[in-house]
């Protein structure tokens, strides 16, 4: 398939310049003015429109099952949604079992992902240590295509890895040159405010924030920043929702260590007001960890954007409808912890972002899909445009608008954080390997398109 983006500017992370963009197959194979097309190619008409890369969301949980339950977006759902908004790229999570080869959990979560519509590729969750973790991990790295490997600091008594595991499988990524990233809570204190809050009878959504305030994932966030600092390793911090996580990654990175955060869409523009609704369904609805938090938060993950001290932007995609948060609607801690955005992330970035002059639009092409690129090893196949490039496209309209619903959206769980946001910046169209996958309105994800993208470990810029 041969398909011509005319007339658009083309927006990279180091500048933007007018060009016609030509694909041929799955890759980009020419960019410059005034290009020749074969008669047979499909042209998109561009003006007035941005050409960017396909973001790349760092972070999501398709078919995860988490909490006694499995999420409502699979892997054909969730990455057909992430195209509808113009990311074509998800960072999916293997996440075993405590005690459950992390082998046998790739291969399952590879047996998930084979309906992904889009491109896919995989951190590992580290839960649990022995030696035949330690054996397990090198060859995820040197046969599959894996170079980074999650930590979960949080969820005590399921898939908290504790100090000894941290320290052990920090270790054993500098080796391989893999890359460590965190959920930075401290579990142990999240368990104990929890148990206090319900002795103390509170058991509703709006006990969620106060059982995990800043302080426990600053502690978390200090404490992970010093064991890398020690062993010499990088290190990535996933959704980094609080000035005090943030604090900790700008001191370090100050001092020169190699410390990367991400920041995901809903903290960036979603305050703690939702938890004390009282439409308890809408509450529920909000709970993921860490929670959303006050307004100065999020005033701080932008200056973290801005200033270089945060990289990526993400969702954590992880959708569980009204039903399943009901699980916990007499016990806040039985709510299954997370919520969607795939679709959404692209246009509130931008939105909250671009449009009110926080972010330069090369500079939103670096948060949205060069960084991750770049950190986890997949540039310049993706994260670019330019010849021989991923055609992982969105051509992108940033004066047009959308309100954003449940009602109208694509990804499942019949919920959306970002209910009746009203967004400027929206996909016209996005291509995927070369295909036309969305255009105005129009979704063409296809069931099983989507590929497997191997990460080589030893990232240039990180390892
Ligand atoms: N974030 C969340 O609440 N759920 C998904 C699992 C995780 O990332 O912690
Ligand atoms: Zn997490
Ligand atoms: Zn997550």
């Amino acid at each position: 398939m041969t398909t011509i983006i005319r007339g658009g500017t083309v927006v990279n992370a180091d500048r933007a310049f007018r060009a016609d963009v030509l694909c041929f197959g799955d890759k980009i194979v020419a960019v410059g003015e005034h290009l020749e097309a074969p008669p047979h190619a499909t042209v998109i008409d561009a003006s007035g429109q941005y050409v960017m890369p396909g973001g790349i969301d760092t972070h999501t949980h398709m078919q995860l099952p988490f909490m006694g339950t499995v999420t409502a977006d699979d892997f054909f759902t969730g990455t057909a949604a992430g195209l509808a908004g113009g990311t074509t790229t998800i960072m999916d999570f293997v996440i075993p079992d405590p005690k459950q080869s992390l082998l046998e959990a790739y291969h399952q979560w590879r047996g998930w992902a084979k309906k992904s519509a889009g491109d896919y590729t995989f951190h590992v969750a580290v839960t649990w240590w022995d030696d035949s973790v330690h054996a397990e991990m090198g060859t995820l790295v040197r046969e599959h295509g894996v170079n980074s490997f999650k930590h979960f600091m949080a969820y005590k008594n399921a898939i908290m890895a504790d100090d000894e595991t941290l320290v052990k499988s920090f270790t054993r990524a500098l080796e391989l040159g893999a890359i460590p990233t965190v959920h930075a809570e401290n579990g142990e204190l999240v368990y104990q405010l929890q148990q206090d809050l319900l002795r103390k009878g509170i058991t509703g959504p709006s006990a969620h924030p106060l059982s995990r305030p800043p302080e426990v994932e600053a502690e978390a966030a200090n404490r992970a920043i010093a064991i890398a600092n020690v062993l010499g390793t990088p290190v990535y911090i996933v959704h980094v929702s609080c000035a005090e996580s943030l604090e900790a990654i700008t001191r370090a990175r100050a001092k020169g260590q190699r410390v990367y955060g991400e920041a995901l869409a809903g903290h960036l523009v979603i305050d703690d007001s939702v938890y004390y609704s009282s439409d308890l369904e809408f509450a529920r609805g909000h709970v993921m960890s860490p929670p959303f938090r006050g307004k100065h938060h999020q005033a701080a993950l932008w200056q973290g954007l801005q200033g270089g001290n945060l990289h990526t932007t993400a969702t954590d995609h992880c959708t569980f409808c009204a039903e399943q948060k009901a699980a916990g609607a007499d016990d806040f801690t039985k709510i299954p912890n997370g919520c969607g955005g795939v679709e959404d992330l692209m246009s509130v970035v931008w939105d909250a972002g671009v449009a009110t002059g926080k972010l330069t639009p090369s500079e939103f092409v670096r948060v949205t899909s060069t960084n991750a690129a770049q950190i986890f090893n997949m540039y310049p196949r993706k994260g670019l445009i330019a010849t021989g490039a991923d055609a992982d496209i969105v051509v992108w309209d940033p004066q047009g608008t959308r309100t954003i619903s449940a009602r109208t959206q694509f990804a499942k769980g019949g919920f959306n954080v970002f209910e009746g946001r009203t967004v400027q910046g929206i996909p016209t169209c996005t291509l995927s390997a070369g295909n036309v996958v969305f255009s105005n309105g129009e979704l063409r994800a296809v069931e099983g398109a989507g590929r497997h993208i191997d990460r080589p470990a030893f990232a240039p810029l990180v390892a």
